[in-house]
């Protein structure tokens, strides 16, 4: 018995538990009262880490109750997107690191089949959940040592066509399997909506048929107006469920829900069930809340999705101050520059309004800007058949993203030559959401397709010049690419000038290297100039500006007046500097020995740190653009500590 001279200590029951097989033992009152622990730690470790808050908050009691019901790592959890992963991770033996998410040598911000045996399949990419998961069945069928398969997907990930892909094939084969759809009716973009809860009492206590039975006879649900496209077809598609619907019966899944996704006297008793009773494939549709408990988090229009390190008591974020605009920002505020003199000039987002700075050109072009939601093959092919009815579509999509659009850029743009802008934002590597969000190969991807005019600016003044020259050229698709952050502080032009297609700028004159730079390394470049410059050996740098069309004046020139020359890019081999190389051999160039290195990222997915971090591990930073200098010119170079 305690008294006020020896209170007992209670241990968290969180503190009991390293792995789901810790919980199997608790009951569901412990499991509640870990739940509302997990959120705490949650909370706790990414006010000190930064990262996606809002999502994982609104998974706590899921994650409890999928690991308390199902058996993990032999019943596969699979998690759509990953960034709500965090409280999964905390519940499987990754507790004493979780303040390490996202930094250098950290745990990876997304699950990570190389992290843990808990993490069956990585993502960062949305929408892949379901197709893993029908990947974990039929491999089960086939004699795996694997159990069940559960795709815990997003209603804005459920956008993605990529689910319907899954889910049609999942009908077809009709194994059992399960996905979960969490449905808190928020993309990234904050939707517009309401959302009736009173469905969610009604099926708690029923078993599934009875559940499903009043699905089909109940009343009417309303489902949230979404802010795009696609979260609209997919509510449209869970209201004919609803309604006694039939979409997902047609595709082979029992629909059971909506069911209340923090309620774990409804979801406890709803998962056994299932677990004993489910034949096929089922879909669980739970309502959450994106950063449930978590006032500063649920309070703010986007649910807490993204945050910097931030103070729990007040939810006030430590954000890094800047003088210089974001890039995304310069790149927003310049089409809007544009669109105001060119009325055919429209914009297309997949989901990421804020993320690509549409967000300010909706404010002042509502009906020219679209979201389609997370469906960047949609986004191409529509922004081609805007081009083709005659208008100036703007594709905003980060690098990485648009890789998911690249068959519909080939075929549905660059084939029929249809004047598409693409704003490739979060070009090369960008740092935290590491090598899953890494804008590593557009410039490859681009550059190889005819009649594709490709850019990269070095500089936020640079990409205001772009987008004025993605403006103005009409005879084909183009495309130019800039990175996540902010910019160089460079001072900024009134208005954008369009660029000479194919054509650079030298930079500064030096003597027997030249260095021909592409995009924001740059500026790196110019460091190692001011370095070698103390030493009498400044090279000549220029800026290429294009990777298609090649400025081959400005390479002849380059070539003609120095003994070696040094191409750089934040991207993958297969780019500019393999595009420069080929110009050279074609040429001839190197018959007679001239000295030539492309630099770019190295053969290999480089793991989550600070971006300068990465492109140092990259051999990409100012001191290995000098050795490169030192190692052409044949000095010998100290190693590096
Ligand atoms: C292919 C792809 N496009 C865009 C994104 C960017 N993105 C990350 S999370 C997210 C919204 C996901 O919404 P939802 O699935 O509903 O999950 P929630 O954050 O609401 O839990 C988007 C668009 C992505 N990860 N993958
Ligand atoms: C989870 C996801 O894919 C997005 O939230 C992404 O992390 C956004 O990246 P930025 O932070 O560069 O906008
Ligand atoms: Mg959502």
């Amino acid at each position: 018995m305690s008294d006020s001279a020896n209170p007992v200590t209670v241990t968290p029951i969180l503190d009991r538990v390293r792995l789901p097989a810790d919980m199997k033992g608790l009951s569901d009152a412990e499991l509640k009262k870990l739940a509302d622990e997990l959120r705490t730690e949650t909370i706790s470790a990414v006010s000190e880490t930064g990262g996606h808050l809002g999502a994982g908050l609104g998974v706590v009691e899921l994650t409890v109750a999928l690991h308390a019901v199902f058996d993990a790592p032999r019943d596969k959890i699979i998690w759509d997107v990953g960034h709500q992963c965090y409280p999964h991770k905390i519940l499987t033996g990754r507790r004493d690191r979780i303040r390490t998410l996202r930094m250098k040598d950290g745990l990876s911000g997304f699950t990570k089949r190389s992290e843990s045996p808990y993490d069956a399949f990585g993502a960062g990419h949305s929408s892949t959940s379901i197709s893993a998961a029908v990947g974990f069945t039929m491999g089960r069928e086939l004699g795996a040592q694997t159990g069940d398969a559960i795709a815990v997907i997003g209603d804005g990930a459920m956008s993605g066509g990529m689910a319907f892909e899954a889910m049609n094939h999942a009908g077809h084969l009709g194994k059992r399997m399960f996905v979960v759809l969490n449905d808190n009716e928020m993309s990234i973009a904050p939707p517009v909506g309401a959302l009736s809860s009173y469905l969610t009492r009604l099926y708690a206590e029923g078993p599934v048929q009875d559940l499903k039975e009043v699905a089909k006879g109940a009343a009417r649900a309303f489902l949230p107006e979404a802010f795009h496209e696609g979260a609209r077809r997919a509510k449209e598609m869970l209201k004919g469920m609803a309604m006694g619907g039939t979409l997902f019966e047609e595709l082979g899944f029992t629909y059971v829900g909506p069911v209340d996704g923090h309620d774990l006297e409804q979801l406890l008793p709803l998962l056994r069930m299932l677990k004993t009773r489910a034949k096929g494939p089922v879909l669980i549709h739970a309502l959450t809340k994106k950063g449930k408990g978590y006032a500063h988090a649920e309070s703010r229009p986007d649910g807490g999705h993204a945050t910097a390190k931030f103070d729990v008591a007040t939810g006030t974020q430590v954000k890094a101050i800047s003088n210089a605009p974001s890039y995304t920002k310069v790149f927003a505020e310049s089409l809007i520059k544009e669109a105001a003199k060119d009325e055919k000039i429209v914009a297309v987002t997949a989901a990421m309004p804020d993320g690509t700075g549409l967000n300010m050109f909706a404010q002042l072009h509502p009906r020219r800007c679209f979201d389609v939601g997370i469906a960047e093959q949609h986004a191409v092919t529509f922004s081609a058949g805007l081009a083709a009815s005659g208008m100036k579509p703007f594709c905003a999509i980060y690098s990485t993203f648009l890789q998911r659009g690249y068959d519909q850029i080939v075929h549905d743009v660059a084939i029929q030559r249809l004047p598409v802008r693409f704003a490739i934002d979060r070009a090369g590597l960008v740092g935290a959401d590491g090598a899953t969000h890494a804008g590593s190969f557009d410039v490859g991807f681009m550059s190889s397709l005819p009649g594709m005019v490709v850019m990269a600016a070095a500089d936020e003044a640079e990409l205001v010049h772009m987008v004025a020259t993605a403006a103005a050229h009409d005879s084909g698709p183009i495309a130019f690419r800039y990175p996540r952050g902010e910019g160089m502080g460079v001072d900024m032009p009134e208005t954008g000038v369009p660029l000479e297609i194919g054509k650079g700028r030298m930079i500064a004159e030096g003597g027997r290297v030249a260095i021909l730079s592409y995009g924001t390394r740059l500026a790196e470049v110019l460091k190692a100039r001011e370095a070698l410059q103390a030493r009498g050996l400044a090279p000549t740098v220029a800026d290429a500006r294009f990777a298609k069309p090649l400025d081959t004046d400005l390479i002849d020139q380059l070539v003609a007046n120095h003994e070696a020359l040094i191409c750089i890019e934040e991207g993958a081999i297969g780019g500019f500097g393999s595009h420069v190389a080929q110009y050279l051999s074609d040429q001839g160039v190197f018959d007679r020995g001239f000295k030539f290195r492309s630099m770019v990222l190295p053969d290999t997915f480089i793991d989550h740190a600070s971006a300068d971090d990465m492109y140092r591990t990259a051999g990409m930073d100012a001191p290995q653009i000098e050795a490169k200098v030192l190692e052409l010119l044949g000095v010998a170079v100290a190693k590096r500590a």
